[in-house]
């Protein structure tokens, strides 16, 4: 028995949908969400992934605001920007792309964003009410990880889930996610011993090393049936590759990711679901006149 690839283009495409219908009503409420996208600096991978976000928020009717800045820009400007877009109340959702030039800190810009328009879901707000339970505004790449799992009716309750990853855009915010589902989640990363034994005993792996010089998961590592969540991207003679050895765990797994096709396209997804979101919940704090 082989296993079924799990199709992000599908998925993808069926979130957009209902985001498309949902940017609809808010226009004829008089809302057009509009996302600012925020870039420093020319690194060709970030460049192409800040404009296929941009040509996605097109395909459904959400506009966008390209900032694109200097490599030299620095934080106290990157701070007057991040004020400027949580004024301004055209823009519902601010992304910064990752990851930013040395003299900008990552932290310190994503927290300044307002947690209403955090479509990727960073502040130190969100995150707290993601580890509550309570999250509105959720982190893209685990959420459309979590929306994969729905769409294939693919039970967490119960079952041993392992995350090899341990980021904040990531691994933190999968765990609690996949807590909620009621999993029994173990987080593995560069330190923990034993890894392919971790390995062997999970119903569900997610791997996001992005590195086959370090990590490759192979059919040897897996148990029968398990679902295998592919989030790992790394350039391999100009080709897109993920952290596993598809061909064959597809064989012995239940259910695979492909790279390219599976879960990056869902992160592009949810972010436009973000984008409707906060362009929503916006009507709440608007102050009358
Ligand atoms: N603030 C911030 N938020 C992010 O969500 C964020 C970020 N920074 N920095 C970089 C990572 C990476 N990321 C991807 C999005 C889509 C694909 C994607 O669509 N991949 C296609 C293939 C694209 C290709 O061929 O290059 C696929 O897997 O099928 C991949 C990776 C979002 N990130």
């Amino acid at each position: 028995m082989t296993g079924q690839k799990i199709d992000g283009i599908i998925v993808a495409s069926s979130v957009k949908d209902r985001v498309r219908s949902a940017v609809k009503e808010l226009s004829e409420d008089g809302i057009v969400p509009c996302l600012a996208t925020v870039l420093v600096g020319d690194d060709p991978a970030s460049s192409t992934y800040v404009r296929n976000k941009q040509k996605a928020c097109a395909d459904v009717g959400i506009t966008t605001k390209d900032h694109k800045l200097p490599p030299i820009f620095s934080q106290k400007e990157m701070n007057s920007l991040i004020n400027l877009l949580n004024n301004d109340e055209t823009v519902h959702g601010i992304l910064v792309q990752l990851p930013l030039p040395s003299q900008l800190d990552g932290f310190t810009t994503t927290s300044r964003i307002s947690p209403i328009k955090d479509v990727d879901g960073l502040t130190p707000y969100n995150i707290g009410l993601l580890t509550s339970g309570r999250s509105i505004l959720k982190p893209c790449t685990p959420s459309g990880i979590m929306e994969l799992l729905e769409y294939y009716k693919i039970d967490l309750e119960g079952k041993n889930a392992v995350i090899i990853n341990r980021s904040n855009l990531v691994g933190k915010p999968l765990y609690n996610l996949m807590l909620e589902k009621n999993a029994t989640v173990t987080t593995c990363h560069s330190r923990t011993k034993n890894l392919k034994e971790y390995c062997l005993g999970a119903d569900i792996i997610v791997t996001a090393i992005g590195d086959r010089s370090k990590f490759i998961l192979t059919e040897d590592m897996i148990k029968e049936g398990a679902v295998v969540i592919d989030v790992g991207t790394a350039r391999l003679d100009g080709k897109l590759v993920g952290d596993v050895d598809y061909d064959n765990v597809i064989k012995k797994a239940s259910y695979v990711t492909p790279v390219p096709g599976g879960v990056g396209p869902m992160t592009i997804a949810m972010l436009l679901k973000n984008t409707v979101t906060a362009a929503s919940i916006s009507k709440e704090f608007v102050q009358p006149s």
